[in-house]
């Protein structure tokens, strides 16, 4: 019998990741990139506001007090997309949103809360303006200078100013206050992305900002999947004598999807040995795994099929999970499993999901030490992996039964596997054994 372990580097050594392919970002969620992600250009393009406000001079400003404030002709304005197209001369000032390109000429921003609006002043009669405070310190910072007219306060009125009115300014502003400097977050050409991340959100947000909208990633692997018996009948339907319901491939292509893979169903194909060997051989997947029919009795169709077609069946020191095979039809890797349902989910963790990482370039999690708060009994010669709940103190046998390969519907009040060395015909309470949450 072969280690669970050296069969694992043999089915490891089987599979390949899929040839990397460029693909737009919304395709890209969760793909290993595999070219880094350059900046496209400058982030930001270019110089802009961080509030919205007035774009000033800020030499203008540097005598400007409570008091005694500065006065710039409002002559224009920029908006997010619709940049002013002059150059600010001294004296001067432009009305500005957030994320509005900064004026030619301009070299600070001053919020609108800090100003103070004299509607109408440059235009015609600044006596007949009206004054807008944008807050009650910047109000009473030029209360000596208001010009009379109907003041009202609030940030909505002291933002609503257009060429034609003048700004107070109560107080300095420094140089490039506010101001969202051209390429600070990145300039053209450098690192956004490495490769070898797995992309999520943010990459793919960070991807996009510096204008990048397609990617280079390893593809989702596809991984086919085909489940044998002539025992079989969908669930939800009515099982006549010596059927069952069908449970591996609804487990395999949930797993599969879960683990970032595309799973491609080959169907349910009986005990057909030509059925099973037709399916497998027209796969057009990156690997095929099968369910059942991998033992030794009479009707054992997988074998049967794909045993002269090249696939390696062997038995594994793993229990659940002893009757495998592994091969390659048609250069498609195989992995065979048997077909008890914990036995197929024992192998998916410990065999196929590996594998499906490594195609993807994904790091396999760990399995850490925990200690078992339980005694159970284990086959010798075989490494165990049992279904168990897991709390802060430990671990213990999810069901009764035992690690039972039949034992399907149990199997859902796991939290994860403990698995326990070959040698060991026994946990006591207090071992340590190897666990690892579920990882589909
Ligand atoms: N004489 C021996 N008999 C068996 C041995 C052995 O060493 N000598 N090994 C046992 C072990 S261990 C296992 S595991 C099973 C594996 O047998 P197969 O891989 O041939 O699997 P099947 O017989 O086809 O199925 C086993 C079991 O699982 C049920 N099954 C199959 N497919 C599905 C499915 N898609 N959904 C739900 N349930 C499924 C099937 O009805 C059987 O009950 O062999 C032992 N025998
Ligand atoms: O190895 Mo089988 O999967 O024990 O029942």
């Amino acid at each position: 019998m072969r280690s669970a372990a050296e069969h694992l580097a043999q089915v490891l050594a089987l599979v390949e990741p899929p040839e990397p392919r460029r693909v737009p970002l919304a395709d890209a969620l969760d793909a290993v990139l595999a070219v880094e992600v350059r900046a496209a250009t400058d982030l930001p393009p270019f110089d802009n506001s961080a509030m919205d406000g007035y774009a000033v001079r800020a030499a203008d400003a540097a005598e400007a007090r409570e008091g005694a404030p500065v006065r710039l002709a409002v002559v224009g304005e920029s908006a997010a997309g619709h940049p002013w197209p002059g150059t600010l001369a001294a004296g001067e000032a432009v009305r500005i949103m957030t994320g509005a390109p900064m004026p030619s000429g301009a070299d600070a921003v001053v919020p609108q809360e800090r100003v103070v609006v004299d509607r109408g002043a440059v235009a015609g009669d600044a006596a007949a303006g009206s004054v807008v405070a944008g807050d009650a310190a910047a109000g009473s910072a030029v209360a000596g200078s208001a010009v009379a007219g109907g003041a009202a306060a609030g940030d909505a009125a002291a933002g609503d100013s257009a060429a034609g009115d003048a700004v107070l300014l109560p107080a300095p502003a420094a140089l490039s206050a506010h101001v969202r400097r051209r390429g600070e977050d990145a300039q053209h050409g450098d690192l956004v992305v490495p490769p070898g991340v797995r992309l999520r959100p943010r990459h793919l947000a960070a991807a996009a900002a510096a204008g990048v909208g397609e990617v280079v990633v390893v593809p989702a692997p596809r991984v086919a999947f085909l489940v044998t018996g002539d025992e079989l009948v969908a669930p939800g339907g009515t099982l006549a004598p010596g059927q069952i319901f069908e449970s591996n491939a609804v487990y395999l292509e949930a797993a599969l999807r879960a683990l970032g893979a595309v799973p491609v169903d080959l169907g349910a194909v009986g005990d057909s040995p030509d059925a099973v060997l037709a399916a497998v051989s027209g796969a057009d997947a990156d690997l095929v795994v099968t369910t059942g029919g991998a033992s030794v009795g009479e009707h054992d169709p997988v074998k049967a099929g794909l045993a002269p077609a090249g696939v390696s069946f062997l038995t594994v020191a793993i229990q659940p999970g002893k009757p495998q095979g592994l091969g390659r039809i048609g250069g498609v890797p195989v992995v065979c499993l048997p077909g008890n349902p914990v036995a197929v989910a024992v192998c998916v963790e410990v065999f196929v999901a590996p594998a499906v990482r490594a195609m993807r370039g994904v790091a396999e999690p760990p399995w850490t030490p925990m200690r078992a708060l339980e005694a159970w009994r284990c086959p010798p010669g075989r490494e165990q992996v049992m279904p168990v709940t897991i709390d802060s103190e430990g671990v213990r046998p999810a069901t009764s039964g035992g690690s039972g390969s039949h034992l399907a519907a149990r199997l859902a009040s796991a939290d994860g596997l403990a698995r326990v060395r070959a040698e060991a015909d026994a946990v006591a309470a207090g071992d340590i054994v190897a666990v690892r949450r579920f990882t589909v």
